[in-house]
């Protein structure tokens, strides 16, 4: 796991951003694993200035959403689908019929969920999944006590995830309580998985995630087991890091042909 610790979430969107597009780079049609929140905001506005100004070409890439409400229709403005599509495909050139989202709003949930993960296999897997964490350490909508080893399915929200999501939302009674969210197993299958992650209120999370003990009561801890996870994060976000410095060592002595 690499930690790249940096200034403010400006710094950590824009080096994000630089992963995903070497990807484009040698991968024009690479498959990328969509989060939605605050914390990838900065992310998707780097690569909407990267197409703006650079020509950065997302026309032969797809997408797959992390997670999505249970029973907001898809047109809702804080389904994760709307969200995903103002927040970042409406900004690139991303085909829209080629980025996915889970149906939260299906009859049959259980069969939407076997469709999310065949539609990803089928696609030849997420190159890159881009991340963000709770603040109890969930990714995707996989919150304490999940599954290590799950699949896409079913979740019921923590009343501190609903208030923590209340703000999109004009009250708390309107946050739904169950949510369709990619596995930990899901995410841990994507090659390369770049966590970000800004602010104070994410300091336990981060130290969880990065030095606690893999446990499913932190479940982003389990990418200490993937074999490329990077986590950038700014200086707030890492002040519950006790080897911050140690890790600023290492960023700073990275060879130059070495990507992230
Ligand atoms: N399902 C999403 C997660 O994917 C996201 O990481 C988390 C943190 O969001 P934020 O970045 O806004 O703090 O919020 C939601 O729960």
């Amino acid at each position: 796991m690499e930690i790249v610790i940096l200034r403010d979430a400006h710094e950590v969107g824009r080096t994000a951003a630089s992963a995903v597009a070497a990807l484009l780079a040698r991968r024009p049609d690479a498959v990328l694993g969509l989060a939605t929140g605050s914390s990838p905001l900065p992310v998707y506005d780097e690569l909407a200035r990267l197409h703006a100004e650079d020509g950065l070409d997302f026309s032969r890439a797809s997408g797959f959403a992390l997670d999505e409400y249970v029973g907001l229709p898809g047109d809702h403005p804080e389904s994760y689908r709307s969200v995903i599509r103002r927040d970042f495909a409406e900004r690139v050139n991303i085909d829209p019929v080629r980025v996915h989202s889970p149906d939260g709003a299906a009859a049959d949930l259980e069969d939407a969920c076997a469709r999310y993960e065949q539609a990803i296999l089928d696609a030849g897997g997420v190159d890159l999944q881009i991340l963000g964490i709770g603040t109890d350490g969930h990714i995707g909508f996989n919150e304490p006590g999940s599954s290590l080893a799950s699949r896409t399915r079913i979740k019921t929200l923590t009343e501190q995830t609903r208030r923590d999501n209340a703000r999109f939302f004009s009250s708390i009674d309107e946050v739904p309580h169950h949510v369709v969210t990619q596995g930990v197993g899901t995410i841990m299958a994507a090659r390369h998985v770049v966590l970000v992650a800004t602010g104070a209120v994410k300091a336990g999370a981060v130290h969880g995630l990065v030095e606690g003990p893999v446990t499913a009561m932190c479940v982003a801890s389990v990418l200490q087991f993937h074999p490329h996870a990077t986590v950038i994060v700014d200086e707030a976000a890492a002040s519950a890091l006790d080897l911050a410095d140690y890790y600023r060592h290492i960023y700073d002595n990275k060879p130059s042909w070495q990507g992230l």
